[in-house]
């Protein structure tokens, strides 16, 4: 009663009494939802209320609304849809608030420093290479290609050799047991997502016992695959520091690249290491957050970028400026850095499609956000594709236009506004390493082939990430230069 007396003032659907908003929902799919929100914003205004059950759901997607979330140290707790997540990533960073995501959050900043991004190209550019190998038998200009499964064992690769350290070979080897474990993981708990009573753990166990006992199984694989590899690193390690040998370089004296999870085994807190179960948690988090998300991003830009002859045009021509025409030339972070109309073009995909396309806080007090009183008990969501294409800030919002990011062009847009990686002390840690793996995999697809506007049209819907509900087609002709 407190909470819908405190928000009597917000517009919303009417709810019934007990179930509230509930049937509103009912009959959705996750593409519907999609447009559904849409609407709902479009009807109330850019903040309005739900009530489900007895549950309360605030959204927004005004940017100066959202800056007041985003920008707050205090507001970082997730809401109750990030937990299908729990027992796979525990409370990593993604999961984690309070005082143990500020700690962590402080450790785990330097890992993502550009000089361990920067060896991390050299992988990029070798497993995009295995991708346009394999692509080549179906690059016949005339097939249409779902891309979107190439490139999801693409990005896993990528994802194991810099936060593990190991080839898992998705790729080549699709049977690897912990490349089934990751793709059995993401699709139940995508159908959980999708599926609301699933959500409630023991329905699910009792409705879905044959998908509960795969899940629980690849989890444990999962778990048993991290630990093995985090007590490997650590022995190896501790070896070097035994044997006083520089960490940086190998037994034959050759500078070794370093994981992600080498840089945390080296981390400390008040002075004491993380423990392997600490340090399996975030690598999980890696795991899933560097995997999912890039390859919704990657999906999409090509799918755009196939869709529109001028702007492949014009990438072509910077890729041959800084990259010359021998396709098998290697990229250093250098050239990347200098793929000035690639980043508008990532950008702006990242814009249309973004692969986070809400996110939620849960509000343990009460919250003031410009004027409007909110009451604790609050979930907060963050329609991050809505507020990307609010006309005020993207004038023809829907049109994809890569130039409006070109800093020549005056490109001044509200960091609030552009939110693709969020925003604030909780942003996306993995930032600048998604932007540099788009970049790599993309200009290396577009040096090896044309990409035609073939297959059927994307159908955008929310699952865990944005997807589409039909796959990203795209066709493949061998780039003549
Ligand atoms: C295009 C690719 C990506 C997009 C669009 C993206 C987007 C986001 C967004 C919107 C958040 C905020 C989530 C929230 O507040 O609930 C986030 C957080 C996070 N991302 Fe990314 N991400 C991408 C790639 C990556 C990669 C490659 C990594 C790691 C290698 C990564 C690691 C993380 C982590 C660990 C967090 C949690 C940060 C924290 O809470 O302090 N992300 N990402």
């Amino acid at each position: 009663k407190r909470r819908n007396d405190m928000l009597s003032y917000m517009k919303g659907p009417k709810p019934l009494p007990v179930v509230g908003n509930v049937l509103s929902y009912r009959g959705q799919n996750p593409e519907q939802i999609m447009t559904f929100i849409t609407n709902n914003s479009k009807k109330y205004g850019d903040m309005y209320r739900v009530w489900i059950l007895q549950q309360l759901a605030v959204f927004s997607s005004d940017p100066r609304d959202l800056e007041v979330i985003l920008s707050s140290p205090q507001h970082i707790t997730k809401n109750n849809l990030y937990e299908l997540l729990h027992q796979w990533l525990g409370t990593g960073l993604l999961m984690s608030t309070g005082k143990k995501w500020h700690s962590r959050r402080k450790i785990i900043t330097p890992t993502f420093h550009f000089k361990i991004l920067e060896q991390f190209v050299e992988i990029f550019d070798q497993q995009s290479g295995v991708m346009v190998k394999k692509l080549s038998d179906k690059a016949d200009g005339k097939s249409a290609i779902n891309i979107f499964p190439v490139i999801c064992s693409m990005a896993l690769d990528i994802i194991a050799e810099t936060a593990m350290g190991v080839k898992i070979n998705a790729q080549n080897n699709p049977n690897f047991p912990y490349v089934q474990a990751v793709f059995t993981v993401t699709n139940i708990t995508t159908k959980r997502f999708i599926n609301v009573w699933h959500r409630i753990d023991w329905i699910f166990r009792l409705t879905a016992p044959t998908e509960y006992k795969r899940l629980n199984e690849s989890i444990r694989l999962m778990h048993q695959f991290t630990e093995n590899i985090i007590m490997e690193r650590r022995e190896s390690l501790q070896k070097t520091i035994d044997q006083n040998r520089s960490l940086e370089e190998d037994d034959l004296g050759q500078k070794k690249r370093m994981a992600l999870l080498d840089v945390l085994l080296q981390s400390t807190i008040n002075g004491a290491p993380l423990s392997n179960e600490d340090i399996r948690e975030e690598v999980d988090t890696f795991m899933f957050e560097g995997h999912d998300t890039t390859t919704s991003g990657i999906s999409f830009a090509l799918y755009l970028i196939a869709r529109h002859p001028d702007v492949q045009k014009k990438l072509m021509e910077e890729i041959v400026e800084v990259l010359g025409t021998d396709k098998e030339r290697p990229v250093s972070l250098r050239d990347l850095g200098e793929l000035k109309y690639l980043e508008c073009v990532i950008k702006e995909s990242l814009r249309l499609y973004p692969p986070v396309p809400m996110i939620g806080r849960y509000f343990t007090e009460d919250v003031e956000i410009r004027g409007k009183k909110i009451p604790a008990g609050t979930n907060f969501t963050m329609g991050f594709f809505v507020c990307l294409r609010n006309p005020k800030y993207f004038p023809d919002p829907d049109s994809f236009k890569p130039e409006r990011f070109l800093v020549e062009n005056g490109a001044n847009i509200d960091p609030y506004a552009y939110i693709p990686f969020s925003a604030g002390p909780r942003n996306c840690i993995g930032q600048k390493f998604a932007v540099l793996e788009m970049k790599s995999t993309i200009s290396k697809m577009l040096r090896h082939y044309e990409l035609l506007p073939l297959g059927p049209d994307v159908r955008p819907m929310m699952n865990l990430i944005l997807r589409s509900a039909n796959g990203n087609h795209i066709g493949l002709k061998p780039r003549q230069y």
